[in-house]
């Protein structure tokens, strides 16, 4: 979600593929951001010029940004034959997405690209969660079918890192992903349709809550970037396991 930290996650994760000498390529498909904070090896804005696909197809900022996704889209099989080379020598990609995240998650070229991945190497999906922002059940129910949304279209692994934990503790949305009836507790202040909706939800997320794995960080200060380096690993584990042979088959 826009503003969750997903810029200075890859930030702090530029840094620890640095300290520990992890091979590693850095991607950047945010069209539209000034700056990027990290070296990155492959860059969208080095591609298509955003401000001037807005002036040349008369486009709003969201249009603008789906066109340069859907002009880069059509050179990505240039990018995955460079990846492909270097496969063997690299032992992670990570690829930044546009700050409005449907852009990538509901559009033909965020499928296009995110295939492409999925087909050639293995691929996870890191849905970053501003914590202090979803300490609502209301908000926090929001949040978690979004995510939930994201995983069944997309059918990948799935990691939910709770950012901002130098802030607020994900202890909260921990306990209410393990125990429904602290998440019923919690929601019985809510009143009227939104609670009642957010209590039923609940349950039918508990399925799902059974198949993430999460991570509990602060991009800011690196505290839990090892373990979302471990759950990276765990994640290749599980799209070799179960996710490639259902590729496969498709
Ligand atoms: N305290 C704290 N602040 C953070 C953390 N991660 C990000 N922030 C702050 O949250 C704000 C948004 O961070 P960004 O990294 O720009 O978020 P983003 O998801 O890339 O934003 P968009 O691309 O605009 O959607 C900035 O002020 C960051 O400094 C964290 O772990 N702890």
């Amino acid at each position: 979600m826009a503003g969750s930290g997903k810029t200075t996650l890859m930030q702090r994760i530029a840094v620890h593929i640095h300290n520990q000498q992890l091979p590693s390529y850095i991607i950047n498909l945010d069209p539209a951001v000034s700056s990027v904070p990290y070296g990155c090896n492959i860059d969208i804005r080095d591609t298509v010029n955003y401000k001037q696909v807005m002036k040349e197809y008369e486009l709003g900022p969201n249009g603008g940004i789906l066109t340069s996704l859907n002009l880069f889209a059509t050179k990505f099989d240039q990018v995955m034959g460079l990846i492909e080379q270097k496969a063997d020598s690299l032992q992670h990609i990570f690829v930044d997405t546009p700050g409005q995240i449907e852009i990538f998650t509901w559009s033909a070229s965020g499928t296009i690209i995110s295939d492409m991945f999925a087909f050639s190497v293995p691929t996870a999906l890191i849905y970053v969660v501003d914590t202090p922002r979803t300490t609502s059940p209301v908000t926090f129910m929001s949040n978690m079918l979004y995510a939930c949304s994201i995983m069944y279209k997309f059918k990948l692994p799935f990691i939910l890192v709770f950012n901002k934990t130098d802030v607020t503790s994900a202890d909260f949305a921990i306990d209410w992903m393990t125990d429904y009836e602290k998440f019923q507790e919690a929601v019985q202040d809510e009143k009227a349709y939104a609670g009642t909706l957010s209590a039923s939800m609940g349950l039918v997320l508990e399925e799902f809550y059974r198949n993430i794995t999460t991570v509990c960080m602060s991009a800011v200060t690196g505290e839990g970037v090892e373990d979302l380096f471990d759950k990276i690993a765990r994640a290749g584990e599980e799209y070799a396991n179960v996710y490639r042979p259902m590729l496969e088959a498709k």
